[in-house]
């Protein structure tokens, strides 16, 4: 497959090529160049199939010839060595759980698929390649821990200094080896400007070769769509009408949502459920798009101002708001709301949920009181020990920490102070 520019001012590429750029030479995110339905007799049969089987056929045409069938076979079963389990709350609500990988967040699936694909696209490389990634809070621990220890590849994350959990931060400052993480003074979107600034920068680009492996990689969003196909597997006998609440931030993970539907995958309707972080929301009311400087919540990895992956989603629906409209709702809840629902939760279901989660179960709430024949599944897409302090303060209970959070709790941290662009490009230089 090939894919094009959203700014649609580069010439069209590979994928192989789209991974290694991460961004387009105009600055554009790519973007596929087709989406081929698979037949629907593929998710009629979807019982018979096993996880690897679904992602294998799922992805193919997205990542092939570049990435031979059988290697891709390869990079699949050792990506999905874990479960993605619905658990049903009640008639209506059920939760799909995305936190049981290595670092028990859901971007562990798309930071191992790139990794290896990078790591199967550089074999025959002598050039070392530096990825750039701003994090939230999540994404840097997944691909600190995807990409460890691969060959001819260098990590460097940048993530708002204080604005991020404890066990975040250990996960992404105490890997060491090929790992680097810089410490930023401002927020988020701080971060991501400075990674896209750093593709445009000549004297950079000329010196090293350079890749993201936040999500506007598609390498690292892609993947993300597999947990659509997982989840309708486990209910699609039980319920007709699903529809999926996605807590969202840069939005990556409901645009991979998106193109599962594309791919035919019978979903209703899409759900951005949003923090105080709210451009989404306020765009569907008013159809004005005005990014804004991200407001720190206690849903701390969905604190994104100017998400990335809204303008995939805007090509998707072919910039028509008529069409985005109809096929998906956006809500946003204050830090108090989210709290509340973590009580409710707790409380009514004996589940304990993380906030991100949280914020999910009050989209699934709030779109259920206008479409109550259907059934709304929440990504959970952390687990709750990773906000520990915030969950159990909140529901008032300790909860045991997983042997992923245990292994990292006592690590020593180690980060690089940077306030400026000017001090991120002295340290890749070095
Ligand atoms: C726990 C958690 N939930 C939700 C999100 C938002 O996902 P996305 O950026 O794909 O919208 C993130 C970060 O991306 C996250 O780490
Ligand atoms: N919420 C993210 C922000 C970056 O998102 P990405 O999917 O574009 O990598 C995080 O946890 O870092």
């Amino acid at each position: 497959m090939n894919y094009y520019s959203l700014n649609k001012k580069a010439p069209n590429t590979s994928f192989k090529d789209a991974v290694i750029k991460g961004l387009a030479p105009d600055k554009g995110l790519y973007f596929p160049e087709e989406i081929n339905a698979l037949p629907k007799s593929f998710f009629e049969n979807i019982d018979n199939l096993s996880y690897t089987e679904i992602a294998f056929e799922t992805i193919k045409q997205f990542v092939t010839p570049d990435i031979p069938e059988d290697v891709l076979k390869t990079i699949i079963e050792e990506t999905l060595s874990f479960d993605f389990p619905v658990i049903e709350l009640n008639q209506n609500i059920s939760t799909l759980e995305l936190f049981h990988g290595p670092t028990m967040a859901f971007k562990d699936v798309g930071a191992r698929f790139m990794a290896r694909c990078l790591g199967y696209f550089n074999q025959n490389n002598d050039q070392e390649v530096t990825v750039l990634v701003a994090t939230s809070g999540d994404t840097g621990g997944a691909v600190a821990n995807g990409f460890l220890g691969v060959e001819g590849v260098n990590v460097v994350i940048l993530y708002p200094s204080g604005k991020v959990s404890d066990i975040q931060e250990k996960q992404l400052t105490t890997l060491k080896k090929n790992i680097t993480a810089l410490e930023v003074d401002g927020v988020f979107d701080d971060c991501q400007d400075m990674v896209k600034r750093a593709f445009l920068d000549e004297e950079l680009t000329t010196h090293m070769q350079l890749t993201s492996a936040n999500s506007i990689n598609v390498a690292r969003w892609l993947p993300q769509l597999f947990y659509f196909v997982f989840a309708y597997k486990q209910l699609h006998n039980k319920h007709k009408e699903i529809v999926f609440s996605v807590p969202s931030g840069n939005f990556g993970n409901i645009c991979a949502g998106m193109m599962a539907q594309q791919l035919g995958l019978p979903i209703k309707h899409f759900i951005a459920s949003n923090n105080d972080n709210n451009v989404v929301t306020e765009y569907l009311q008013s159809e004005q798009y005005n990014p804004k400087p991200s407001v720190q919540t206690i849903s701390n990895a969905m604190d994104v101002g100017n998400p990335s992956n809204f303008i995939r989603i805007q090509e998707i629906y072919h910039n028509n708001f008529e069409a985005l409209k109809e096929n998906l709702s956006s809500y946003s809840f204050s830090d108090k709301q989210t709290k509340e629902a973590l009580k409710e939760i707790y409380n009514d279901y004996s589940y304990v949920a993380d906030p991100h989660g949280a914020v999910g179960y009050l989209g699934c709430k709030a779109y259920l009181k206008e479409h109550p024949e259907t059934h709304c599944v929440f990504l959970e897409t952390a687990h709750p020990t990773k906000f520990l302090d915030i969950v159990e303060d909140t529901i008032r209970e300790n909860i045991d920490l997983p042997e992923q959070i245990l292994k990292v709790m006592d690590k020593k941290k180690k980060s690089i102070k940077i306030s400026s662009y000017n001090e991120l490009k002295e340290v890749l230089l070095k």
